[in-house]
């Protein structure tokens, strides 16, 4: 059987890391940190947020699993990145989630998640203007093109209630394969 690839995208704040580390941290599941040319924002670290680099030229288009450019920053990660079975996860935009499925499905088991959360929620949780803002450079795609959405418009509780929910899913999903 292939690597599953659980490829999560959501608007900016609207819980797309703290999916993964759930997914990570509670349910075992492997985590792909991205390449990325943005700076560091106060709190991340090497590593665990990203790997923060000058510019992606060393890297050949043929080693990424996907590469995005998103708000004048590139974003990718390397194919030998993904481990050789079982689940992992990934952080991705829109164009990186339609890479993904359009040139790695044949190596890949491409399960994408949509994070849903209203633009009242992302403010009455203090996400930035700014980080908002820059959603405008996406390339909406309808919901209907995922295979799961989790809208993210609760408590926590509730949203480690779908998380987990959401994932069952996908493992059972993969069984009946
Ligand atoms: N249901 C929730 N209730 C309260 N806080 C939440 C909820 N979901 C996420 N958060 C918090 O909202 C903030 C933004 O979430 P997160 O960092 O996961 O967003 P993101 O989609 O990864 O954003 P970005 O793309 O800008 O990195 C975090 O502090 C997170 O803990």
């Amino acid at each position: 059987m292939k690597p599953t690839i659980i490829a999560i995208v959501g608007a900016s704040g609207s819980g797309k890391t703290y999916l993964s580390k759930m997914l990570q941290e509670q349910l075992g599941v492997y985590l792909i940190v991205s390449h990325t040319t943005r700076p560091m924002r106060e709190g991340e670290i090497e590593g665990v947020d990203h790997y923060y680099i000058k510019n992606a030229h060393r890297f050949g288009r043929s080693q990424m699993l996907s590469y995005t450019k998103f708000a004048d920053y590139e974003y990718f990660a390397l194919e030998e990145q993904v481990p050789p079975k079982g689940y992992c996860a990934y952080v991705v935009d829109e164009r990186g989630l339609r890479f993904l499925k359009e040139n790695k499905s044949h190596k890949f088991d491409i399960i994408s998640i949509r994070v849903e959360a209203t633009m009242d929620t992302l403010l009455e949780r203090g996400i930035p203007l700014c980080r908002i803002m820059r959603d405008e450079d996406r390339e909406p795609l309808p919901l209907g093109y995922y295979d799961c959405v989790i809208e993210n418009n609760g408590t926590i509780e509730e949203f480690d209630m779908k998380i987990y929910e959401t994932y069952k899913k996908i493992c059972r999903w993969q069984r009946q394969r």
